[in-house]
């Protein structure tokens, strides 16, 4: 199943640089083994703002819940979660 997932960064001042520079590693590696998996299946940065727009291939609602709340920076993430399928006039073969 696709899923648009859009998710809005909001760390905290009170988080130390070390702490917050770490989340973000950790975010980064996790997200690219996801991609590297074909489940992040895109990954875009909303311009202007510290967030992007995602769309994932996973199986359902409790794998795609898995996976964002494992997120390192899932505690600081505000993210709506859209089920997607194609439309009647896509030609893209969907995957
Ligand atoms: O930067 C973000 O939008 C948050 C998050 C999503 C992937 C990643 O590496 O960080």
């Amino acid at each position: 199943m696709l899923f648009m997932v859009q998710m809005q960064v909001n760390i905290p001042a009170s988080i130390d640089k070390d702490t917050a520079d770490a989340l973000k590693k950790n975010e980064k590696e996790m997200s690219q083994k996801l991609q590297r998996e074909g489940k992040w299946r895109d990954l875009w940065r909303v311009v202007g703002q510290y967030a992007n727009v995602s769309i994932f291939n996973v199986s359902g609602n409790e794998e795609l819940h898995q996976i964002l709340s494992n997120l390192p920076l899932f505690p600081f993430m505000t993210i709506s979660v859209t089920p997607l399928t194609q439309h009647p006039s896509a030609i893209a073969q969907i995957d």
